[in-house]
């Protein structure tokens, strides 16, 4: 793609843009980016990566091949209706705009090839895990397009539209919840003697190492956990604090309430 304007420059619009750009798979000459009035975000972001910045006028909107829906969910309707007048017939829509559904879409900037993905910000290190579902108009050439485009920034699973609210839920808030994990483990290592930085450098390793094991493996999470778990040891010990203090329900919690509020933030558009 010759022209792609991100709409939108924040975390995850650079996030995309580090990725593609330490990937090569999309040059810098080629990514535009544009936001609602912070001036020095956007010169931060062209001076990190030599991508351009949307003039005034919004010319290079009219020839892009690609826009990229990177606003708030609030924001993205009167976005959409600024951008609208500006489209060709052929210019294709990417957006991470959680919960706006490509109908709606399809209703503010017409009937042409639109993918709704849902990556997160891991795709800054060419990790993310997204969702992507395309409406009808894209061909198989312009689907295979994005396909690479999404792979060069982690790995991407094809899902049913309403599907996209669990993915949101799971892997788009994700990497929030682990850094939470992260955080939890620092307050708890410190507590018992160990510096921030040695629990930091421990938990961090230790779901690497996790993580890895479990794509390696092909062993079930379960047993790989039994593995751990030495009978009246230590983890045995710990499990049982989770189980007393419902972490699985708080899991269940996060994933239900996260999911049903992208399905709010689709229902109020
Ligand atoms: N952050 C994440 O982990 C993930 C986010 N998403 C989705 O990505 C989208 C963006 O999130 P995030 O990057 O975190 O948000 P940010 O708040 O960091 O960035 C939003 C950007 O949108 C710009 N903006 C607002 N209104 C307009 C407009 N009318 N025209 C052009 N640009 C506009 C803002 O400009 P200004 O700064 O000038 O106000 C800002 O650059 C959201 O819809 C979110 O659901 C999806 C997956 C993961
Ligand atoms: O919190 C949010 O709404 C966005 C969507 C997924 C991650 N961040």
């Amino acid at each position: 793609m010759q022209t792609i304007v991100f709409a939108g420059a924040g975390s995850m619009a650079e996030a995309m843009i580090q990725g593609w750009v330490k990937e090569g798979v999309v040059s810098p000459k080629s990514i535009h980016i544009m936001n609602k009035s912070d001036r020095q975000k956007l010169n931060r972001i062209a001076d990190a990566y030599g991508v351009q910045i949307v003039s005034d006028s919004l010319d290079v909107v009219k020839v892009a091949d690609c826009i990229i829906l990177a606003m708030k969910p609030k924001d993205v309707i009167k976005g959409m209706e600024a951008l609208a007048p500006l489209l060709q017939e052929h210019t294709a829509v990417l957006s991470v705009v959680a919960g706006i559904s490509i109908a709606t879409i399809e209703n503010s900037l017409g009937k042409r090839p639109i993918a709704r993905v849902m990556p997160n910000t891991s795709a800054t290190i060419g990790m993310s895990a997204s969702g992507v579902s395309f409406n009808e108009q894209i061909d198989a050439s312009l689907k295979q397009d994005f396909m690479t485009m999404l792979e060069a920034i982690g790995t991407v699973i094809e899902v049913e539209e309403d599907k996209l609210h669990a993915v949101t839920a799971v892997s788009g808030s994700g990497p929030a919840y682990l850094y939470y994990l992260v955080e939890a483990f620092e307050q708890a290592g410190v507590k018992y003697g160990l510096s921030r930085e040695v629990v930091r450098s421990l938990a961090v390793q230790t779901i690497a190492g996790a993580a890895e094991m479990l794509k390696q493996s092909t062993e079930e999470p379960t047993e790989l956990r039994r593995k751990v778990t030495s009978p009246g040891g230590t983890t045995e010990a710990g499990i049982k604090a989770l189980e007393e203090n419902h972490f699985k329900d708080a899991i269940m919690a996060c994933i239900h309430d996260a999911e049903a509020k992208s399905r709010e933030l689709a229902q109020s558009e």
